[in-house]
């Protein structure tokens, strides 16, 4: 277990709580953000709208905190319906061919498009209802932000203009009255600022455009003075604009603003927020992108292969949430005929508008849930709980901890989590990224795997030192005492030496190759499967037999059944025989235990064919494979070699261990081990063969996990 928490913290993964790691390997769900986890987390400005005026692009911009990479580009249109439809073609022509040409011209300066009044005031609002620092570090040289990165793309777009915050504040006159932070449940944030120039105050708000929208009474018009009534018709434009920005898998954010007289000056007066957020005009929209993490899709397609399915419960809208998720592959990339689009995006309002029951006779559970809050996760914790699955959560707000605290493994993010979330999670990323969580699946699913070989090598052995044992005590002297097949300290040394090194060997097991292509296992069983259970008592029995028999061989055959007097206690010259037999015995228990821990490799695979790729690359792939774990390599040698010494040093061997040295009974020895290794391979090879015990876990996923949850 130590060594999977060590292992785990070198790939990105803190275990706060021991039995997540068990537990992970179980996981058949993954609920992920979508902000940070399974993208980048930085944000950039593309496209900004203003209504009857036109669209600003930002091209070629690399760095999201650099507001003089890339450059930006307008086109007005007299239609935005119109410009609406042909945007898109455009776009991508535009983006490819701006790559070339920036290459040929790029001597010409690029022109920054005028700002008009409309921009104007579209940027007051996006620079000053922003928390985010954007500033140019003169010693590092270069561009330092600070905060929430839908914040910073906004502020760094503003900077393009000259329009920062702090420009705005120091030069422009701007000083704040009060603002209205940004709350994940209303999805907007307002700030109400006076101009000390001409003492004109404003509320500026910013956030998701369904909510702005529906708080605006007018639309900035041609010319900035006048705005224009909020007709339904000009409702739908800015929808159907807001729409495909966000089928690009943009953020869209609208912006707004109104005068405001009355505001009261005296700070210890709180106005209340409904009152400020009302009669607004709408400034624009603004299309931020967030792109995938690299890493992402192929994360995301590994899950699937792992019968493991991924859930994106995101704050977005649905259609930004849906172009992304397409992106990575959590939502197949033509809609399949069987299940149309709307059953696997739900937004939250959707979701959380049916009852239990509701969701429960759903045919799958949503693979997309939009404009998320925080209960909504807990709610989607609790359907697929009463489907039966093991569910994943990742949260970063101090609102999602009751979520993560009610997934069977709380997932929370090491940068942009709260300590919060921190706490109550069972996980914690230290670099946010959900190609992390498939990581910690996969080593969740080996330490899985290397606790049951340990468990069967321990029992095992313990099995068949019992049968050996028990049956033994039968064997009684003339003096009607049980003669020991072992004595007390040799198996107090057989257990030490082959239990604590080849058992922790065994811990240390790599992954088997196909860790991540098979289907989760049952965590209500947990490590005690039937398959383990069959399997001790299979080769425990055989490994007691086989003891037992050779016992009975060297004392009944050749040394005529002469049980000897008093020979558990001391050697005698009546006690030869038991001697003799003993250090075979012990010999052969110490290694059959010993190939036991190589044989246990793999429960099912032969032990002359662990590994499916080696064993394509050569004939007899069996050093390669016993090798390939140096620690339990040396263990099994080494113990093996033990042996000699054990039953040869003078003393040692009649005092301590009660046995004396061989020379024909190591044939008997050599042959038990032998038949031992037949005996595990024929049961392995039945298994195999008739598909028995397999826990569900060696079917390909393809074939077993369609249709669940
Ligand atoms: N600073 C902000 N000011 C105003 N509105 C915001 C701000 N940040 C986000 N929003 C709006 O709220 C919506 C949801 O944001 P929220 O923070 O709940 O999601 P998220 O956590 O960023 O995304 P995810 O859930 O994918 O990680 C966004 O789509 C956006 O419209
Ligand atoms: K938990």
């Amino acid at each position: 277990m130590v060594v999977g928490m060590t292992q785990m913290r070198k790939r990105k993964v803190v275990i706060r709580q021991l039995s997540a790691l068990e537990a992970l390997g179980g996981v058949t769900n993954i609920c992920s953000d979508k902000t940070g986890t399974l993208t980048q987390g930085k944000m950039i400005t593309r496209k900004v709208w203003i209504p009857s005026s036109g669209i600003y692009t930002v091209n070629g911009a690399e760095e999201a905190s650099d507001p003089t990479t890339g450059y930006v580009s307008f086109s007005t249109s007299a239609s935005n319906a119109e410009m609406v439809s042909q945007d898109s073609n455009i776009d991508e022509k535009a983006d490819a061919s701006s790559e070339v040409l920036s290459e040929k011209t790029s001597e010409v300066a690029r022109k920054t498009p005028e700002v008009t009044s409309a921009l104007e005031s579209f940027l007051e609002s996006t620079a000053l209802c922003n928390l985010a620092t954007v500033r140019y570090d003169e010693q590092k040289h270069r561009w330092q932000t600070v905060g929430d990165p839908t914040e910073i793309s906004l502020q760094v777009f503003a900077h393009r203009f000259q329009f920062g915050k702090r420009t705005l504040e120091e030069q422009h006159g701007w000083s704040q009255l009060a603002e209205y932070g940004f709350d994940s449940g209303i999805k907007r944030m307002s700030v109400v600022y006076t101009n000390t120039s001409n003492s004109k105050t404003f509320v500026f708000t910013k956030g998701a455009v369904e909510r702005i929208l529906d708080l605006c009474t007018t639309v900035v018009g041609p010319d900035d003075a006048k705005s224009q009534l909020l007709t339904q018709s000009t409702k739908d434009l800015v929808l159907n604009q807001m729409n495909h920005l966000a089928e690009q898998g943009l953020r869209v954010m609208a912006i707004a603003r109104r005068p405001i007289t009355d505001f009261p000056t005296q700070s210890t007066i709180t106005y209340p927020r409904e009152e400020v957020e009302k009669g607004l005009t709408l400034l624009g929209l603004a299309g931020l992108y967030d792109p995938p993490r690299l890493e992402t899709k192929d994360a995301v397609s590994e899950c699937t292969t792992a019968g493991i399915k991924v859930h994106m419960l995101t704050g977005d809208h649905p259609a930004t949430a849906s172009a992304i998720a397409r992106d990575v592959g959590i939502l197949p990339s033509q809609p399949s005929t069987t299940q149309s689009t709307s059953a696997l995006v739900k937004t939250a309002a959707e979701f959380d508008g049916m009852d239990d029951s509701q969701i429960d006779a759903l045919p799958s559970l949503p693979l997309v849930i939009a404009r998320c809050a925080p209960n909504t996760k807990t709610r989607m914790i609790a359907a697929l709980h009463r489907r039966h699955a093991f569910a994943a959560m990742t949260g970063d707000g101090v609102n999602d901890a009751p979520s993560l605290q009610a997934a069977d493994v709380g997932i929370a993010m090491g940068q942009a989590g709260s300590d919060v979330a921190k706490g109550a999670a069972d996980i914690v990323l230290t670099d946010d990224n959900f190609a992390s969580i498939v990581n910690a699946i996969s080593e969740g699913r080996r330490m899985f795997d290397n606790i049951q070989k340990f468990v069967l090598h321990l029992l095992t052995s313990n099995v068949g030192e019992v049968v050996l044992l028990i049956v033994g005590l039968g064997m009684q002297d003339e003096a009607g005492f049980s003669v020991f097949p072992l004595s007390p300290l040799s198996i107090l040394w057989i257990n030490m030496l082959t239990s604590s090194f080849p058992a922790f060997g065994l811990g240390k097991e790599k992954a088997g190759s196909q860790i991540m292509k098979r289907p989760p296992h049952d965590t209500k069983k947990g490590v005690f499967t039937l398959q383990i259970i069959v399997d001790m008592i299979v080769y425990g029995l055989l490994m007691g037999a086989l003891t037992l028999l050779t016992f009975v061989t060297i004392v009944y055959g050749p040394g005529g059944g002469d049980l000897g007097f008093d020979c558990n206690r001391s050697y005698g010259e009546s006690c030869h025989t038991v001697f003799r037999a003993r250090a075979a015995v012990f010999a052969e228990l110490t290694f059959l235990i010993l190939i036991s821990a190589w044989e246990f490799k793999s429960l099912r695979r032969s032990m002359f064919a662990l590994d499916p790729a080696t064993s394509k690359a050569s004939k007899f792939p069996f050093f390669q494979d016993v090798y390939s774990n140096k620690f339990l390599f040396f263990a099994v040698v080494i113990g093996a070699a033990s042996v000699f010494p054990a039953v040869y040093i003078p003393g040692l061997n009649t005092d301590v261990f009660k046995h004396v040295g061989i020379g024909w009974e190591w044939g008997i020895v050599f042959a038990g081990l032998v038949i031992y290794v037949m005996g595990v391979e024929g049961w392995k090879a039945v298994k195999r063969w008739a598909g028995l015990l397999d826990d569900g876990m060696g079917i390909t996923v393809e074939n077993e996990t369609k249709g669940q949850v």
